[in-house]
């Protein structure tokens, strides 16, 4: 399907004026608020701020994929990815708006508004029937529908107003359930994009016979990286409101009660299983964990246990390839800590791994950095090869930091070069900081 798109000048323009407008950050806080017991009407209004929300986004990313420095666009396989995400682009825009049937609309014109938990500078958005914004993206009039949107009265306040005592109509539902399958389709579209963006950077690497990627390209990739994680983020929550059965300590893709003790219990068990498989040993270096079991708080645990599990993987490996394979019985323990602050959750991993030279520790952060021989992206990388080895992409610690900043934490390393590694993993326990949007 995607063979046959093409960028055609129309999306340009559409792609341009889109990525005019502002991104909108979400918080953590706002989600669980939004998403709680939602009703058909709940989700209605969620569809409807992604349906105009992700196509900001997309399009903020197409064109900077479309203008990067030293003709990285150029490369094929950056070109692949521009074209998905305009793709999806076009696909969100062109999406059929809901045409709510009379009744519905009259009863929204006079219930009061809510309180919603959806940002600030969407209100007006919401002001505003969609099928404005889509007409007047859809040619009718000067091509500037937002613009023209602030300008006028809002007419009807569908999205802004207290749908508790509607019942809506099978359309609502229909529509939701559809919206939901075109974000699944949407989101497998973009299952590869961090191996084939890697693998556009290794064809520019080659192309211009270099060594490093410069500081201009690895800030783009941390940016568009962590976009496509508030993407992916925004997505996966909508779809797992729209088809998971409630649970009472889930909201979405959220845990209200993520427990932090299991979590990274749990990263320990598969790093130390990955670590045991790659060296063919028979017990990795043992890992102790102090934590309290009760500690929780609301987080995603895909992601905690993502970053932990990067973590635990490169601590491991120091401490094996300190010591050998062979020593099974001698390897000192890796230390987690998890501490509960004011602000902050942190986690730290500490290994007597030998740590890292002083030098070296810029490069650490960069993607594509990996002392592994044996592994990386190399001449025949396929997208699909990228599975959870022990090491070798050069992007577990740049990419766990990006998950760590997403929801208002970070991640730290600092290293006695000689002796071993500390990693300082800060999740942010209020979760009410907004998304960072680059
Ligand atoms: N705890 C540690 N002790 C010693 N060196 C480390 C440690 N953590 C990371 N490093 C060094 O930093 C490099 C980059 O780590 P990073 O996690 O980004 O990639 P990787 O582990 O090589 O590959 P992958 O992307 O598959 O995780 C590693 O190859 C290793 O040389």
């Amino acid at each position: 399907m995607s063979a046959g798109f093409r960028i055609t000048p129309a999306i340009w323009d559409k792609i341009h004026h889109f990525a005019s407008f502002p991104q909108t950050g979400v918080s953590l806080q706002q989600m669980v608020l939004f998403g709680q017991n939602p009703s058909q009407g709940t989700l209605l209004k969620a569809s409807q701020f992604l349906a105009e929300e992700l196509p900001v986004r997309l399009a903020h990313r197409v064109k900077e994929l479309d203008e990067l420095p030293h003709n990285l666009s150029d490369m094929p396989s950056i070109k692949k990815v521009k074209n998905w995400y305009a793709q999806s682009f076009e696909e969100l825009i062109s999406f059929p708006p809901i045409v709510l049937p009379h009744n519905i609309r009259q009863a929204l014109m006079t219930s009061r508004p809510e309180e919603h938990h959806l940002p600030e500078s969407k209100v007006n958005y919401f002001d505003e029937p969609y099928s404005s914004l889509h007409n007047s993206m859809n040619g009718n009039g000067n091509g500037n529908g937002f613009n023209k949107l602030k300008l006028r009265v809002p007419m009807e306040r569908r999205y802004y107003a207290n749908t508790n005592n509607i019942t809506w109509p099978p359309e609502v539902q229909d529509y939701n359930k559809r919206f939901t399958k075109l974000l699944e389709h949407i989101k497998s579209r973009h299952d590869p994009t961090v191996t084939t963006v890697a693998q556009g950077v290794l064809e520019w690497k080659r192309s211009q016979n270099a060594k490093h990627i410069g500081l201009d390209i690895q800030a783009w990739l941390d940016r568009f990286y962590l976009s496509r994680i508030g993407i992916r983020f925004l997505i996966g929550q909508h779809v797992a409101l729209n088809t998971q059965q409630a649970h009472e300590d889930y909201v979405g893709i959220i845990c209200t009660k993520a427990n932090v003790h299991d979590i990274v219990q749990e990263a320990i068990e598969n790093a130390r299983f990955v670590c045991e498989e790659h060296y063919a040993m028979f017990k990795g270096p043992p890992v102790q964990l102090i934590c309290p079991k009760d500690l929780v708080f609301p987080y995603v645990p895909g992601h905690l246990s993502h970053i932990c599990f990067e973590l635990l993987k490169n601590s491991l490996r120091a401490v094996v390839e300190r010591y050998g394979a062979d020593q099974e019985d001698n390897f000192p323990p890796i230390k987690v800590v998890v501490v509960e602050g004011k602000e902050d959750i942190t986690i730290k991993i500490s290994d007597e791994g030998g740590g890292i030279a002083r030098s070296a520790i810029p490069l650490i952060w960069t993607y594509m950095y990996t002392t592994m021989e044996s592994q990386g992206i190399g001449n025949d990388f396929q997208a699909s090869d990228f599975k959870a080895p022990m090491a070798g992409f050069g992007y577990g610690l740049p990419l766990s930091r990006l998950y760590a900043r997403y929801f208002g934490g970070d991640l730290r390393l600092i290293s006695m070069d000689g002796f071993g590694t500390d990693v300082y993993i800060h999740l942010n326990r209020l979760s009410s900081s907004r998304e960072p949007l680059p």
